[in-house]
């Protein structure tokens, strides 16, 4: 059986083009089934739009990390860089509706001193989160791509999110928050500098 957390990633080519006659017509038949008319006055065009709205929601899944990452310089700088508060909206692969809530993201580059840009690490975030996701998978994928494509010596990526399956409908919880984190390298050897990465993360007003 395949881990629902290590699901293997699909190369962007393996992925089929959105389609977005077979999404409207999904639609059409979901209005249907709800007992709708979708022909009625103020629907007609609701099968294209949410059609048109689930192709951006799920971008990510024809990007991959390389796309983003892309802009590299060799700055020499070797501490800690943290991105915090990363806005986050993905969707929950279960029930097909929204999580949302920050990502904070911190790496120890490469000896070489080998750093991205730091808008590329907002829109690595966007790459896993643009797509049908478990917050847990989200999170290990952008501290990966880290690792992998920078050669960093150390990832810790904390995502913290609401998720609007157990806010809107369900156990109807609103303000439960979710908190995963991955750690690699340094930070999951050092404790001073995860703790480090930690007090910022948590330092100063949101
Ligand atoms: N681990 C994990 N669970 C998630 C995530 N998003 C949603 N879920 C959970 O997925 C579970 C699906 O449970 P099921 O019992 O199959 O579905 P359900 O009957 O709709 O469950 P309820 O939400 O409890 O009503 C729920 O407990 C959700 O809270 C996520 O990112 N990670
Ligand atoms: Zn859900």
């Amino acid at each position: 059986m395949t881990d629902p957390i290590t699901v293997p990633e699909r190369a962007p080519e393996d992925v089929p083009d959105f389609d977005h006659a077979r999404a409207e017509a999904a639609v059409r038949e979901l209005l249907f089934a709800i007992g709708e008319d979708p022909d009625r006055e103020g629907l007609r065009e609701t099968p294209a739009r949410v059609a048109r709205a689930y192709a951006e929601l799920t971008h990510g899944l024809r990007q991959t990390a390389e796309d983003v990452l892309t802009t590299t310089f060799d700055l020499g700088h070797e501490e800690m860089i943290l991105v915090r508060d990363i806005e986050l909206w993905s969707m929950c692969e279960h029930h097909l509706v929204p999580f949302t809530g920050v990502a904070h993201v911190g790496y120890i580059p490469a000896d070489t001193g080998k750093i991205t840009g730091l808008s590329k690490l907002a829109r690595l975030v966007d790459v896993y989160a643009k797509r049908p996701q478990v917050q847990e998978r989200l999170t290990t994928q952008v501290a990966d791509s880290l690792m992998e494509i920078l050669g960093a010596r150390g990832v810790i990526v904390v995502i913290e999110a609401e998720h609007l399956c157990m806010t809107m409908r369900g156990v109807k919880k609103a303000g439960a928050r979710t908190i995963t984190s991955a750690v690699r390298g340094g930070f999951l050897t050092n404790q001073a500098t995860r703790a480090e990465a930690m007090t910022l993360i948590h330092s100063g007003t949101r």
